[in-house]
């Protein structure tokens, strides 16, 4: 008899965070409690002195001369300075926004049994279920995740695109389509800031990679213990986050060693740069660490767009961002190799970027 194939990675039983908190509103199990130096602290949730910066997206497309060019100065701040950015006047429909929003918040609803005929199978990233578990005894986000490849169509699991809710898929198509063109717009404009043609990134990254994840993080009874989404970059070029409307705040980013929440802004998308530009910028522009916590009686609902080149695109840093004083700080690989590194290792603040570095004997980044 032939041997029944079984995974090689044990990942030992995960609780779904919603059913554990029906069933038992006040127990944590151990597996979700963080080590001290993780936990969050809870006076960071105050309202913080410090705000991302917003872009009024509209300006630099829409505006006169002196609009635009300061909306670029503005722009090129934000990804050096802080690497994350909300846009304002973004174009995309704000109907189109609350439908995705309520169908993604109508999917984490449905029946457990309806929901695990999508499952993420250990070790993989698409369907329903927790991402970037690969030990019994790695610590689990309090979070339940879907997530979808988009572009291009052969990274797609059709067994995993959902019947229910009605209109999802439908709309996640529309969704995608007008957040991948905003992508494409906002890389326009970066490429500008650094001195570049517009067209750079475009030309570049050919037929781009896409992928959406929803992240559905219920109350949690002890916010102080765990994490709704351990501290990461992302390994995207660009990132685009909304925020569910009504929801907590639960994003905070790492500034100047202090954990800074993010405030959203009523109809604004989050943006951040990813791993991607970091390489490609030699490091002007960084992908900064982020996480998401939990709150004791809200819950929090973020859908996440990923905007990545091409598998077989070779990286590394644009030469016109090498000289003498900013000598080459990351070697060169294909986005394929990375993909693959980081959908293989756990979220573990910037580790998985040490892929990519060059390691000089002085360097202490
Ligand atoms: C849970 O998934 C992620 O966090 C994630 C994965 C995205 C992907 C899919 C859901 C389908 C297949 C493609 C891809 C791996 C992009 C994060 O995406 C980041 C990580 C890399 C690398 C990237 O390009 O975006
Ligand atoms: O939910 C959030 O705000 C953070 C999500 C995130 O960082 C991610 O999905 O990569
Ligand atoms: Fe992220």
């Amino acid at each position: 008899m032939a041997p029944v194939p079984t995974s090689p990675i044990k990942v030992g039983h995960i609780d779904d965070v919603q059913e554990l908190r029906k069933a038992k509103p006040t127990t944590i199990p151990e597996r979700f409690v963080r080590d001290m130096t993780e936990r969050p602290t809870l006076a960071i949730t105050l309202p913080s002195l410090s705000e991302i910066p917003s872009i009024n997206f509209s300006s630099l497309v829409n505006g006169n001369k002196d609009d635009c060019q300061n909306e670029i100065l503005q722009l090129a701040r934000a990804c050096e300075d802080w690497g994350f950015f909300q846009v304002i006047n973004h174009g995309i429909d704000l109907s189109l926004l609350e439908s995705i929003e309520e169908l993604a918040k109508n999917f984490f609803m449905l029946p457990l049994e309806e929901k695990q005929k999508y499952p993420m199978a250990p070790g993989t990233v698409q369907g329903y279920g927790q991402a970037f578990v690969f030990s019994e005894d790695q610590k689990l986000d309090w979070c339940n995740m879907f997530a979808l490849g988009i572009e291009p169509h052969y990274i797609r699991n059709p067994k995993l695109w959902p019947i229910q809710p009605p209109k999802f898929c439908e709309t996640v198509e529309v969704y995608s389509r007008e957040v991948r063109k905003l992508c494409q717009n906002l890389l326009k404009y970066i490429a500008i800031t650094l001195g570049l043609k517009a067209d750079i990134f475009e030309e570049m990254f050919g037929v781009a990679v896409q992928a959406i994840r929803m992240n559905y993080y219920p109350p949690c009874s002890r916010p102080d213990l765990v994490l709704g989404l351990s501290p990461h970059s992302d390994g995207s070029a660009l990132t685009v986050l909304q925020q569910g409307k009504g929801s907590s705040v639960g994003l905070q980013i790492f500034k100047d060693n202090k954990w800074v929440p993010v405030q959203p802004i009523p109809n604004a998308l989050v943006i951040n740069i990813g791993d991607t530009l970091e390489v490609l910028t030699n490091g002007k522009y960084k992908s900064v660490e982020h996480r998401a916590v939990t709150h004791k009686e809200k819950d929090r609902l973020s859908i996440v767009n990923f905007y990545a080149p091409s598998y077989e695109i070779e990286l590394g840093p644009m030469p016109e961002l090498v000289d003498e004083n900013n000598p080459c700080k990351y070697r060169r690989y294909t986005h394929g190799e990375y993909n693959k590194h980081y959908v293989t290792n756990k979220l573990q603040g910037k580790k998985t970027l040490e892929f990519a570095k060059i390691k000089s004997k002085t360097s202490t980044e």
